[in-house]
């Protein structure tokens, strides 16, 4: 991708207006991979056309699947969980984490060699949570040093089911062990300590597997599903990002005067722990008109320009929110007093290192934190902000989170790369712009 440096300065006027985001990263994932594996033609709407989930599409037409795109809708006509077939070339999954996990699970019970990359970013990325359970079906991965990409996978025909209590809270191996289940004989159980998004057990069910979900007495779910299994083709409806709303919602509680109106936002449970922190912190965000759309929860979201204070987000908030991290930090720079974001060790393994490069974002545009092992204080309210070069580290989520500071503080923040915007939330400057932010 070519380098694109941008500059951010204040906002002139409150950032007013309706809008709608683009389609939800997860569900957009997942309705590609789930349809590849299910009998039938599937008419997905609303799809994120984002550069990590085109790369998804690549790899499942690489795997034979038939995927078009017609009119709004993209139409995919499945092999089935056990017929796919051999790619010829290297899958290249980009930048994106939840494309390689994911049909790492799948790739782990299909009879054939396949071989993954993906970019600079990928490539430094941790496999081996998902290569350990998943060497336990009896499939083989051969990785690069330190179980990273690229990687080779000789997927088995007789594969075990696996029984798996995740170490990390992560939904991507949970989805990965359970997508390996559905062409495994027998039971595949995961237990996860804490929730994590369910949209890999929503979509199974839509499709027509049997997924049984358990709540145990910690407040930690298990899940199970027997294989070999059969998705049946569904059409899918995918509802805005609320991780790709949550940069509007911030800038338009930071910068004074806004008013604006999000429509067609997901709000699954397991997703929305943003919102609530920031209506914890003042923030003035209210629901409407909230709805089930396609199986999920879906609103629209009402922000106004407020006076934000410090706020403590438990750790166990945080896979309801792991992606907001960096646009909250942005909000509590701009806080009164300080706030404590707890248990953000899952940070460092994303993108970037979010945890190191949020922290430079805020101090190098004279915001001060505090990091005590995976706890991040913010002290906000803290004087004239901005003023900063920001180094993005081929992180989408740091690049808009930058853009979004530039909207709010005193002096302009200048950016070293918006390039990695595309990933996630192509036209993502363009529709700040349409609720009049003014970048140039
Ligand atoms: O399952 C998913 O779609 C995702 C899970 C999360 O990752 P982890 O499973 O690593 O927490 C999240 O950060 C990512 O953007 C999308
Ligand atoms: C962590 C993210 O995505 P992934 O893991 O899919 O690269 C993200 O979008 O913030």
């Amino acid at each position: 991708m070519n380098q694109r440096p941008l500059n951010v300065s204040r906002a002139q006027t409150g950032l007013q207006g309706t809008t709608r985001v683009p389609g939800d990263k997860s569900i957009s994932h997942r309705s590609l991979m789930f349809a590849a594996l299910a009998a039938g033609q599937t008419r997905v709407s609303g799809l994120l056309e984002g550069e990590d989930v085109l790369r998804t599409a690549d790899a499942m037409r690489a795997l034979g699947a038939t995927i078009t795109r017609d009119g709004d809708n993209w139409v995919i006509d499945g092999r089935g969980v056990g017929a796919l077939s051999e790619p010829e070339d290297v899958l290249d999954m980009g930048n994106s984490g939840t494309a390689a996990r994911l049909l790492s699970g799948i790739l782990a019970t299909q009879p054939f060699l396949s071989v993954m990359t993906g970019d600079a970013s990928l490539r430094s990325r941790p496999m081996r949570r998902v290569t350990a359970p998943l060497s336990e079906t009896g499939a083989v991965f051969e990785t690069r040093e330190g179980g990273r990409l690229p990687m080779a996978v000789r997927g088995t025909r007789d594969a075990k089911p696996l029984h798996y209590r995740l170490p990390v809270a992560s939904a991507q191996v949970k989805s990965a062990v359970l997508l390996a289940g559905l062409n495994a004989h027998g039971e595949t159980t995961v237990e996860e300590p804490v929730a994590t998004r369910d949209h890999t057990e929503n979509m199974l069910r839509h499709f027509g597997v049997n997924v049984d979900v358990e709540v145990m007495s910690d407040g930690g779910r298990r899940i199970a599903l027997t294989g070999p299994a059969e998705l049946t083709a569904r059409d899918v409806v995918v509802p805005g990002d609320p991780s790709s709303a949550a940069f509007p919602i911030v800038a338009a509680l930071l910068v004074p005067g806004s008013d604006i109106l999000i429509t067609g936002v997901g709000l699954n449970p397991l997703r929305t722990g943003l919102f609530q922190t920031l209506q914890e912190m003042g923030g003035d965000l209210s629901i409407l008109n909230e709805r089930i759309e396609g199986g999920e929860a879906v609103g629209d979201i009402r922000v106004k320009h407020s006076a934000l204070h410090g706020v403590e987000v438990p750790s166990d908030r945080a896979p309801s929110m792991i992606d907001e991290y960096p646009v909250l930090a942005v909000a509590c720079a701009f806080a009164e007093g300080a706030s404590r974001l707890l248990g953000l060790e899952e940070l460092r393994v994303k993108e970037s290192d979010r945890l190191a490069a949020t922290v430079a974002l805020l101090n190098v545009n004279g915001a001060a934190t505090t990091v005590e092992g995976d706890n991040l204080v913010v002290h906000g309210g803290g004087g004239s902000l901005g003023g900063g070069h920001v180094v993005t580290h081929m992180d989408h989520r740091l690049a808009m989170s930058a853009v979004v500071f530039g909207l709010a503080a005193e002096k302009a923040v200048s950016i070293d790369d918006t390039a990695f915007i595309e990933t996630s939330f192509p036209g993502f400057v363009a529709l700040m712009n349409a609720l009049g932010a003014g970048i140039r």
